[in-house]
């Protein structure tokens, strides 16, 4: 066990890192979404609670886009995509059996082939050019960040249907991209009660809320004229951050850059390749490297990073099939009895290493880190194991909950499903895992805790 504590603390805590120079979708760390010239905090005035816009079932969907399930402007968008500059490809969008509409290879496909090659002037990033060029100077005096400002962008550009460049591109988005921020706040609650990405996805949904308020409040409400409400509002905001949670790249060779880069963006993920999107010098294009050959009528992939499940889901509206994520992982709470009896002895222990009585540790299905064993060891360690404590006694507190487990509701419960399965099998198995270590630790075996050299000599 040591031995994948090891190997699981080498690769998990460097992904963390790793994504942030990788050319992944979005990052997993969610963007500042505040307007630079707030200083207070964005306000999250509109409540998460059910709402007029998201208690039924049936969400408003936005005039502009497509069913995702259909081939539906597919055709417009290579058409114009080919005569917009994008060089003959060796894919085309088609119905898949993952994602449900992807990229396919028209020919063969060799490992190492660089592919896509999307000129810059195909993408949508915070300096292209509007339509309206009075919305877009507005937004430039606020300084508003990337984000905000992309998402009014692709309203005001779908808006402007046919006058907008980007009219064929928009047209092939989804109507409702899979996203969280179209489950009601009773879905949420409901269906990932059990899982932690229902907190996460809850304060999304609250940042994009008050990030739309606050534009409405500070912007939109002083140029009525540039921005009307009925096309710049919440319904409309929705689509664009889902789709943006979705699509949009950062290319680190491009310094970072946020895009969304059309045809590229037509790519679904697996996790069994590790390829990236970015930015290629030389071909002066957004590429990626094939890190396998494909056949013709094979559907391509890429990777969207390392993520687990959960943060799939909370991003890109989907789970991947149960045991396919090498990178899925849960986040274990773990805490001091307040009932143990050796509390404030164990709790200064902890402070001396800058922990507290309760701490998160990721485990993956392969291992957790070491530091979480040293924890779960001083969490059960009884008196006799120190000269300072009077009586055996605290355990663990592993909070692994079981989740209580038409359309809309039976897809939702799918999604549901498949988070719960994959997060309870890691759990279940740590569980199992932890209880049978923590016994041997009972027992006498005390070699992990000189992981820790200050618990170390708690125990001297
Ligand atoms: C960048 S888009 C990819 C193209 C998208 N399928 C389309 O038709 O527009 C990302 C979206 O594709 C879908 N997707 C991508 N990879 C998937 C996968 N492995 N399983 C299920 N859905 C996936 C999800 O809906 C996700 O939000």
């Amino acid at each position: 066990m040591a031995e994948a504590s090891r190997i699981f603390h080498s690769t998990l805590f460097p992904t963390l890192s790793l994504q942030l120079s990788k050319p992944c979708y979005n990052s997993h760390v969610y963007p500042s979404l505040s307007l630079k010239k707030a200083p207070r905090p964005v306000q999250c005035s509109v409540s998460t609670s059910e709402t007029k816009s998201t208690s039924s079932n049936a969400t408003q969907e936005v005039p502009w886009g497509c069913d995702i399930d259909s081939l539906e402007n597919a055709e417009a968008l290579q058409k114009w995509l080919s005569d917009s500059g994008l060089p003959p490809q060796k894919m085309a969008i088609d119905k898949v059996a993952v994602g449900e509409r992807g990229l396919v290879a028209l020919k063969n496909v060799r490992k190492g082939e660089k592919l896509l090659f999307v000129p810059p002037s195909l993408f949508i990033t915070a300096d292209s050019e509007w339509s309206s060029p009075e919305a877009g100077q507005v937004l430039k005096q606020y300084s508003v960040p990337d984000w905000p400002l992309l998402a009014t962008y692709l309203i005001s550009e779908a808006s402007a249907q046919k006058s907008s460049r980007w009219c064929n591109y928009i047209s092939a988005l989804p109507r409702q991209p899979y996203s969280l921020l179209y489950w009601t706040r009773a879905e949420l609650d409901r269906y990932l009660e059990a899982s932690q990405i229902r907190q996460r996805a809850i304060e999304r949904v609250t940042d994009v809320i008050g990030t739309y308020n606050d534009l409405r409040l500070r912007i939109f409400s002083k140029y009525p004229d540039i921005f009307p409400e009925e096309v710049f509002n919440m319904e409309t905001f929705r689509w664009s951050f889902g789709i943006l949670f979705s699509r949009l790249v950062r290319l680190p060779s491009m310094d970072g850059k946020v895009a969304l880069v059309p045809w590229a963006d037509m790519l679904n993920h697996s996790c069994e390749v590790e390829t990236f999107l970015d930015y290629d010098k030389s071909s002066q294009g957004v590429v990626f490297t094939t890190d396998r050959a494909y056949q013709p009528g094979e559907q391509v992939f890429i990777s969207y990073g390392k993520k687990s499940n959960g943060e799939l889901l909370l991003s890109y509206g989907f789970v991947p099939k149960e045991g396919t994520n090498p990178s899925d992982l849960v986040e274990l709470p773990l805490s001091l009895k307040k009932s143990d009896r050796c509390y404030k002895e164990k709790l200064e222990a902890l402070k001396k290493h800058g922990l507290s009585a309760s701490q998160c540790y990721p485990i993956q299905i392969t291992g957790w880190p070491l530091e979480l064993m040293a924890y779960a060891y001083l969490a059960v360690s009884p008196p006799s194991m120190s000269k300072q404590f009077d009586e055996a006694s605290g355990s663990m507190d592993l909070d692994v909950t079981s989740p209580k487990q038409l359309n809309r509701r039976v897809f939702l419960k799918q999604l549901a499903v498949d988070l719960c399965t994959s997060e309870q099998r890691i759990l279940f198995r740590a569980e199992y895992i932890l209880r049978r270590r923590l016994r041997d630790m009972r027992s006498g075996e005390l070699r992990a805790l000189r992981i820790f050299d200050g618990l170390r000599n708690i125990f001297k």
